[in-house]
């Protein structure tokens, strides 16, 4: 080894002695606070967001923010850990969208449950089997998960956080010969965002070749068991299944992202950063969605989605799911929902919490 080299490691090896001095100093003090929490309830997520923005803001580089974000995110976990150990229920198997999701946010020290369906992730934490549900909300592309939305109308659970995942498709199959694949497994969803993808690249195979799967995970796991199929799912199912990539980020908007929400039973503080959710509906006058949106725009509330959602009450009759810029407690958002509490048939805050 040259000497230059020996001097560099031996610098690094002091700075890795360094570091789990510090990582085990912090691990001690999140225990302290874990034992003053007279609430039980361990997970902050408007502490941790202000932690991982003012890591990124005094991040001198050289590492990428997204990564000081990933390391400081997995150094809150395993402290988070210490404190109490958290389950955190998803739409399963492993390998979906939805763990890598989970992942994003909770880091790797949690229990992941794995769910058969959205429904079951609100069923575990209205539980109380797990402590926080992670579900898609929406698609850049392909709009809005319904299931989701309706289940939010109904739960009691709040929303604790947001989640914006940039969704990447591979394809992948036993072998990497596109010329063998006879059919192709995959999420509705996800083959709807790599139609065109299919339509260039795959020109022999006939639309009944594209195969519904429950989930990307159960559709790499069906592609396991027939060598003529291929699957269309994220990087992490075709390691969790032992498939090869055929070929990578097939999704036909690069910039394809999906949107999950944290779901809880916790109100959470006010970040600094916070969007508010909220579900209405109207008296079903002509100009009523005006009268709801009025007093936003006078209050100075930006909002950043409106999405309608039939009501199932009644035949074309809608509740209108609105967010927010900004927190409840804010005393512009606050104004706002006490003048649309007045003017809405029926109004349910769905939680205010850090934007992602
Ligand atoms: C240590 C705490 O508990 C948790 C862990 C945090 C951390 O590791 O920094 C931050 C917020 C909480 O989710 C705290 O509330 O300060």
């Amino acid at each position: 080894m040259s000497e230059e080299l020996k001097q560099l490691r031996d610098q690094i090896d002091a700075i890795d002695n360094e570091l789990l001095q510090l990582v085990s100093k912090r691990a001690g003090l999140a225990q302290q606070v874990g034992k003053i929490k007279k609430s039980g309830i361990v997970y902050r997520p408007e502490r941790e967001a202000q932690i991982l923005a003012r890591m990124q803001e005094q991040n001198p580089g050289p590492v990428s923010n997204e990564h000081i974000k990933q390391l400081f995110t997995e150094i809150m976990s395993l402290c988070r850990a210490l404190e109490k150990p958290m389950n955190v229920a998803y739409l399963g198997p492993n390998g979906t969208f939805s763990e890598e999701a989970a992942l994003k946010r909770f880091g790797s020290a949690i229990t992941g449950m794995a769910c058969d369906s959205i429904d079951d992730v609100f069923r575990m934490v209205e539980s109380d089997a797990a402590n926080y549900g992670v579900v898609p909300v929406e698609n850049s592309s392909e709009g809005a998960i319904g299931r989701t939305m309706d289940l939010l109308l109904q739960t009691p659970l709040t929303i604790c956080g947001e989640i914006q995942l940039p969704v990447h498709q591979f394809l992948m199959a036993q072998q990497t010969d596109l010329a063998h694949i006879s059919k192709i497994y995959s999420h509705p969803q996800s083959l709807a965002q790599c139609h065109h993808w299919l339509k260039t690249n795959l020109p022999h195979l006939p639309d009944s070749a594209l195969i519904n799967a429950a989930s990307n995970a159960d559709a790499a796991r069906q592609a396991a068991a027939d060598k003529q199929a291929a699957a269309i799912a994220s990087h992490r199912a075709a390691e969790l299944f032992g498939l090869s990539i055929c070929a990578e980020n097939i999704e036909d908007d690069p910039r394809n992202t999906t949107r999950f929400l944290v779901i809880g039973k916790q109100t959470v503080a006010p970040s600094g950063k916070d969007k508010t959710s909220l579900v209405m509906t109207t008296n079903n006058r002509s100009g009523a969605i005006y009268t709801l949106l009025e007093p936003l725009a006078q209050h100075g509330v930006s909002m950043s989605r409106l999405e309608s959602r039939p009501s199932r009450t009644g035949l074309w009759q809608y509740v209108f799911f609105v967010d927010l810029e900004g927190h409840q407690q804010n005393d512009n958002v606050a104004a706002a929902m006490t003048e649309l509490r007045d003017k809405a048939a029926f109004l349910k805050i769905l939680g205010s919490y850090p934007a992602a």
